[in-house]
């Protein structure tokens, strides 16, 4: 698997640095919280994995499954719920984890979505932000790197479904692609 990687972005170290440097700051700021993770199927469940067990707070969790309406939530931004929530977001301070803010679109939607459930607060923790691909006016409260305009793999995030068991972040080979 690693002769398709053209180079690695972000090693297992730095991630993992990273990760409990967010979770340290997640644990001060949900102090006394109603705390409640949710998590967008599939790339943000290695991240999740990793960051909920460095949060020191009493958290809950829970997983949403969505997909695009014909030619895609990328460039539409409609959204179709495969799964929903089954937590009752009604007085919950909701964190949506995500693995990568791109567009914007899926999270914008998603975020709007939730908002109507009268949550008591709700916030984004994106690891990876890139930033020069955006089409909404969207911040994540919480980012883990900023990341240049390149498609990258692993930690979760896939590439055709395949490469989200890589540890690190990388980007493939232009051979890849082209198969
Ligand atoms: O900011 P955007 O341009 O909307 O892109 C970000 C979304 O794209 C990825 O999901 P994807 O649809 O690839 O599904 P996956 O999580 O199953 O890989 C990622 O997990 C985000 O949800
Ligand atoms: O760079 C990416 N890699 C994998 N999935 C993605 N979804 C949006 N951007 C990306």
């Amino acid at each position: 698997m690693k002769d398709d990687v053209k180079k690695v972005l972000l090693s297992e170290e730095e991630l993992h640095a990273k990760v409990a440097e967010l979770g340290a700051q997640i644990t001060k700021d949900y102090e006394g919280k109603n705390l409640l993770l949710v998590t967008v199927l599939k790339g943000a469940v290695v991240f999740l994995a990793d960051l909920m067990r460095t949060i020191d707070q009493p958290a809950e969790i829970d997983f949403m499954v969505v997909s695009s309406y014909g030619s895609g939530v990328k460039s539409s931004g409609v959204v179709k719920i495969v799964k929903d929530l089954d937590i009752n977001l009604e007085g919950k301070d909701i964190l949506i984890v995500e693995d990568i803010l791109d567009s914007g679109m899926t999270l914008d939607y998603i975020k709007g979505m939730l908002l109507d459930r009268n949550p008591a607060s709700i916030r984004i923790c994106a690891l990876l932000d890139k930033p020069a691909r955006r089409k909404v006016d969207l911040q994540a409260d919480y980012v883990g790197f900023t990341i240049p305009d390149e498609f990258v793999i692993g930690y979760g995030l896939d590439y055709d479904e395949k490469y989200r068991n890589l540890p690190y972040i990388g980007v493939l080979k232009p051979e890849v692609y082209s198969v």
